[in-house]
């Protein structure tokens, strides 16, 4: 039996169109209705049929729900909330895909007192945006971190949790502020030091900057994709996860100031003890099968 029957998705960009996608490709009986604050998307929505029914409001698309789907930026989890919160069904629950937790956690209390609640992160993307980004097998093996605050019916979480495995992902539960931790150090400090060092070589002079771009291969390469991610995700992600990345980034700068003083003074042994720990850290991550360049993983677009 399927978790739910009706589904909204607000938000129709990379998530939430994978979701419908996805939603469409492995339980095709559900009823999908979409919405987003962008006409344009709107549009483009309707033309490539990513949902049954897209509307002109966020209350509209949540009447008759029975499972709402927050894909907006973290930024905009409160206000998209508070705008459906009269039309939405006593019994509906919600649910978000946000990159950051107990802000959104939160904020979506404040908006919708007496909701059931049951936020979660889909820890899968790619560094491309709008509704046409979306595919199908996003989630396939990935996690889906749930984060529901303390009281949450046990049955709710559960429907939740079998509505994400349906779509591909695998389950874990944490506390939301666990959560911000875990992911300020692998996804939130490597997006912002991507930005810092594609920004850095763009600030150079004009000779070397185009010789940056012509010659960048690898390392470079990898870094631009990521600092190729969208603006507005990440303003808000970071200021939504303020503590735990600064604390994280306190971190990684004292780290990197010890990385400095080892090849000013020539302490090889400490540059080379440091390389490899961390190529056994890459190891143990391909052989537990997380390594996106190596198996699909749902990137190509099936
Ligand atoms: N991109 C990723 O890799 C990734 C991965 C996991 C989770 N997330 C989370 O998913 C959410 C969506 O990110 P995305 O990558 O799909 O972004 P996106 O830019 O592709 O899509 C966001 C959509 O939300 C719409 N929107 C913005 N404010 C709105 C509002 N108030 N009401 C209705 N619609 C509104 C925008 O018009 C846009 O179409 C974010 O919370 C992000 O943190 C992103
Ligand atoms: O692969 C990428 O492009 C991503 O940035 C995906 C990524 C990540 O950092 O792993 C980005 C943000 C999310 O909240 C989850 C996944």
């Amino acid at each position: 039996m399927l978790p739910f029957a009706r589904v909204t998705v607000i938000g129709l960009g990379l998530i939430g169109s994978s979701v419908t996608r996805a939603v469409r490709a492995r339980m095709p009986t559900v009823r999908l209705t979409g919405y987003d604050a962008d006409p344009s998307v709107r549009d483009t929505a309707r033309a490539i049929e990513l949902c049954d029914d897209v509307t002109d409001t966020a209350g509209a698309s949540v009447i008759d729900a029975d499972l709402v789907v927050l894909c907006v930026p973290v930024g905009a989890m409160g206000a998209v909330a508070a705008e459906l919160a009269a039309d939405l069904p006593a019994d509906a629950i919600v649910t978000d895909v946000g990159s950051c937790k107990a802000s959104v956690v939160e904020a979506l209390q404040a908006a919708l007192p007496g909701t059931t609640i049951v936020p979660a992160h889909p820890v899968a993307g790619t560094e491309q945006s709008g509704p046409e980004a979306g595919f199908a097998t996003l989630f396939n093996h990935r996690w889906c971190i749930l984060t529901p605050p303390e009281g949450t019916d046990p049955v709710a979480i559960e429907r939740v949790a079998s509505f994400w495995r349906n779509l591909g992902a695998e389950i874990e539960t944490m506390a939301p502020e666990h959560h911000d931790r875990v992911l300020a150090v692998t996804s939130h400090l490597p997006h912002l030091i991507a930005y810092t060092i594609v920004g850095t070589a763009s600030d150079l002079e004009e000779v070397t900057r185009s010789e940056v771009i012509k010659y960048s291969a690898g390392g470079f390469r990898d870094f631009t994709r990521i600092a190729a991610s969208d603006p507005t995700m990440w303003r808000d992600v970071f200021l939504s996860n303020r503590e735990a990345v600064l604390d994280m980034l306190q971190r990684f700068s004292e780290d990197l100031s010890a990385l400095q003083r080892a090849i000013r003074w020539g302490k090889g042994d400490e540059l080379f003890e440091l390389f490899e720990r961390t190529r056994a850290v890459r190891r143990s991550i391909v052989e537990e099968g997380q390594d996106d360049a190596a198996p699909d993983f749902g990137r190509s677009h099936e």
